[in-house]
This record gives structure tokens, sequence and C-alpha cells, in this order.
């Protein structure tokens, strides 16, 4: 990422010093780059510092956690007062809050940047999400729109908001890339087992679908992946990968942060969790040979209905549950950190370069997004999601049927029930937690006042 970064940057005419703890990486890189290219490398850290101009720009693309502590702290000695250090790694928020005030305590300047697009949009062009001291941003404003992608809506890199804003941003990002990603992989299974389609034929589908309707990166990506051949076997190379989904922790930390801030992002969580669960490829296939629940195979014809469409409906129904539970979170983060994120700047930063890049952000962009709480409420998203429910619970119900597993489109369903649902069982766990625990409840005709049940001698 960092080569393919330093790279993008010379090629639009910056002047780049690199350094690598690792020497003879920064050398390897030098020896395979053109001289025309402004990149010069550096063995020490006091060598790179004191090549750059004042004041001095420095981007960080390093593993998130301590390493970024390591080398702030290892830069520390050789930055002078008014020098901007930019995190761009996979940050956690609450460790870039933490270095913001640390770094500019001391009269240094810091941007906790979110990076998305893998180390390809890193070189062609990625979508950034700088938040922080906004001084420092406009000071970098320029040289970071040079590097980004571009979409109609301009430059894919905006200021995002207060101190670890940009990070949080990143965050929430990740954590609606987990669920579609999740939603794709769910609809490419029930197209596997239901409709026993071959993986190149799921990835014309999914073509059809970017055609039509998404332009979305992350079914380009799967497309692409699904028509890959294993050389050795002629057999679609999907087939030789181990279900076994492994994670960094950004899904991780957005689902901890929901949970803390009180956003039930239960769609999200759930792609997470089925990440998870997959880990456990022994335990599965030993718990599967003793269980009955056996994926049955019914003939196609008995479904008499246009499933590839039903299941275009479910990825655009996971699609609209995931953005409203991460726009949700946040706008509540926002409101409660003091971040002044505006949603409309994050979804076109998004738009192109970042792995989220899809026409669905063109659709979220024509509501008004100011002030929003859950997009839900917005009257022509509810309207879409009515028009795609039938469909997505048809889904649902065939993949029972097959003892198919897709608890994240699953999930984005009883995200929808549940909010579009004026009365939940939830007066039950109260009164039950007010019986065993005196935890108290509120009345119907007086929803402001704790009442508790008064219990007579028989009753406890
Ligand atoms: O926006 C991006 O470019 C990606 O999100 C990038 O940051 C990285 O691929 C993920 O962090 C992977 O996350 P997992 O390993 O947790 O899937």
């Amino acid at each position: 990422m960092g080569k393919n970064l330093s790279l993008n940057f010379a090629q639009k005419g910056l002047r780049v010093s690199v350094y690598d703890k690792e020497y003879g990486v920064t050398k390897q890189f030098l020896s395979s780059i053109p001289f025309s290219y402004s990149i010069r490398g550096f063995q020490g850290i006091d060598a790179l510092v004191e090549s750059l101009s004042r004041p001095r720009v420095i981007i960080l693309l390093i593993t998130a956690g301590n390493p970024v502590d390591e080398v702030i702290n290892s830069l520390l000695p050789f930055l002078e007062v008014g020098d901007i250090v930019i995190d761009s790694g996979n940050s956690h928020f609450k460790d870039t809050e933490r270095r913001y005030r640390f770094l500019t305590e001391k009269g240094f300047r810091f941007l906790g940047m979110g990076l998305s697009g893998g180390s390809e949009g890193a070189l062609k062009g990625p979508s950034l999400m700088p938040g922080g001291d906004y001084q420092a941003y406009k000071q970098v404003e320029e040289m970071l729109k040079k590097i980004a992608a571009k979409s109609r809506y301009g430059e894919c890199v905006n200021y995002m908001g207060e101190r670890s804003a940009g990070h949080f941003v990143k965050m929430v990002h990740n954590g609606i890339e987990y669920g579609i990603i999740a939603g794709i992989s769910e609809v490419y299974q029930v197209m596997r087992e239901v409709l026993l389609l071959r993986t190149d034929e799921i990835a014309t589908i999914f073509e059809e679908w970017n055609e039509l309707l998404f332009d979305s990166f992350l079914l380009r990506v799967a497309s692409i992946v699904l028509r890959q051949v294993d050389e050795l076997t002629g057999a679609p190379y999907i087939d030789v990968i181990l279900d076994v989904a492994e994670q960094k922790g950004t899904g991780l930390w957005f689902t901890q942060t929901a949970l803390e801030l009180g956003i039930p992002a239960i769609t999200i969580a759930a792609s997470v969790n089925s990440r998870m669960i997959s880990v456990f490829k022994e335990l599965r296939m030993r718990i599967s040979k003793n269980s009955q629940i056996k994926r049955r195979s019914l003939e196609q014809e008995s479904l008499g209905l246009d499933l590839i469409s039903l299941l275009k409906d479910a990825l655009m129904f996971v699609n609209y549950i995931a953005f409203s539970e991460g726009l949700w979170l946040l706008t509540r983060a926002s409101n409660e950190f003091g971040y002044n994120v505006q949603l409309d700047n994050v979804l076109k930063v998004w738009r192109k370069g970042s792995i989220l890049e899809s026409n669905f952000i063109d659709y979220l962009l024509l509501e008004d997004l100011g002030g929003l709480g859950c997009l839900i409420e917005k009257e022509n998203i509810i309207k879409n999601l009515n028009l795609l429910y039938e469909n997505v619970i048809q889904v649902s119900s065939i993949a029972k049927r097959y003892n198919i597993p897709i608890p994240v489109i699953d999930s984005a369903i009883n995200f929808y029930l549940s909010i579009v649902s004026e009365k939940l069982p939830a007066n039950l766990v109260q009164a039950i937690r007010d019986w065993f625990g005196y935890h108290g409840f509120y009345k119907v005709d007086k929803p402001n006042q704790v009442f508790h049940f008064e219990k007579g001698e028989a009753d406890s």
C-alpha cells in the first residue's frame, strides 16, 4: 500500500521521501521505479524528516495498534511545531483520539485518515477520509485531491470531522463492507445450492446486475473471482478455497462501538459472526456428521418463480439495511463525540475508489441526509424497502426449505421488521426483568415514570 501511494503521489508530480524500517524493502522499491519519479528513500527516520520541506507532511501507512505509536515516538525528536503527521492505516478511532490529543498538545498537527481501495486503489486513486486538525487538512487538501479517485461529485477526499472522525468514518465504511460482502456470499450460495448454477453462470448474473443496477466494486470482484479456474483440476478456483473467512478487526470494532452507543446494527453484527462461525471448520464438519439437518435438493421447476430476480432484490435490501445501520451509528457518534460529520460528504467520498463504490450511493445522495437519524425514516427509502420486502422474505423462506443459513439477509429482514414495528414484545422483557430483578418498567400512559410490580408474599 505504502509503495503504491508513493507512486501515486510521484505520478502526480509530487516529490516523495520514503522510509521502511527494513531498508532492504526501500532499496528494492527504489530499484523498481522509473528514475523520472521524484521518489527518494532513506535508511534513517531522521534523514527522512530532514529531507522534507517545512511544514513537513508525513503519512504513515502502518499496521494498526502499537506499531503506529512506536513510529510516532521515533519521529518526535525530529519534528518541529506545525509539522503534520497523517495516520492513514486502519487505526481504531479511540487510538486516533489519544494520538490526536498527544500530538496537538506538543504543537504538532495530526490527521487520522481512512484510506479505502486496497493496494490498487492506493495506486490508481483511493477514497480518502481525513479527520482531525482542519487547518492541517486545508494545508494538504490539494495534494490529497491530486491522488484521490474522481467521481461525478469531484475528488473522493474531504474533511470528515473533528479529531478521530476520519477513522470512525472508515470503521463504518468497513462495517458496511462486511455486510455487503456477506450479502453477496449468501446470494451466491443460494444460487449454487438451490438453482445449482455453475460459478461462471453466477459471475454472468453478477455482471448483469452490475450493468443494470449496482455498478458495485464488490460485485465486480465477486464475478472476477468466480471466473477463476484452478489450473491443476480445471475446477472453479472458488471450490478449492477453504470456507473459512478471517477478519482484521474493523468489523468487530464497528459492532462493539454500535453496542456501546446503543445502535442496533444487527445485520453488520451478523456479518461479523458469520465470519466467526466459519472459522470452526472442523467443529462444523464433526457436527454435520451427526446432524439430521441436511441440505435439500428440490427440483428447480418446483420453485415456479424467478429466484434470480428475488436474490437481486435481497442484495439491494441488504445494501439499504447495512447503510442504514452504518449511517445511523455515524450520526450517533457525530452527535455523541462532537465530530460534526456531514453524511453527504462521507457518501461522496465513498462514491469512487472505495470498496463500497457503487451506484447505490447515488440513490442515497438523492435524499436530504442532513440531521439524519435512521435512513429508513426517509419516505423514498421506506417505499423502496416495502417494494423489496415481499421478495426478500421469499428468499428467506426458500433458504429455510433448503436448510441454507443466510444470517445476514435474515438479520436485515429482522432489523427492518423491528424498526417498522409499532409494537415489540419488549414490554414482556421489561416485565420479566422487573419481576425477578426489580428493574422497573414504564406504563403506556405514563412513559416517563418508573413502576414496579407490587408482589404479594404469594408471588415471590
Ligand atoms: O477499504 C478498504 O480498502 C478495505 O476495507 C481495507 O481496509 C481492508 O481490506 C479491510 O480492512 C479488510 O478488512 P478485513 O480483513 O477485516 O476483512
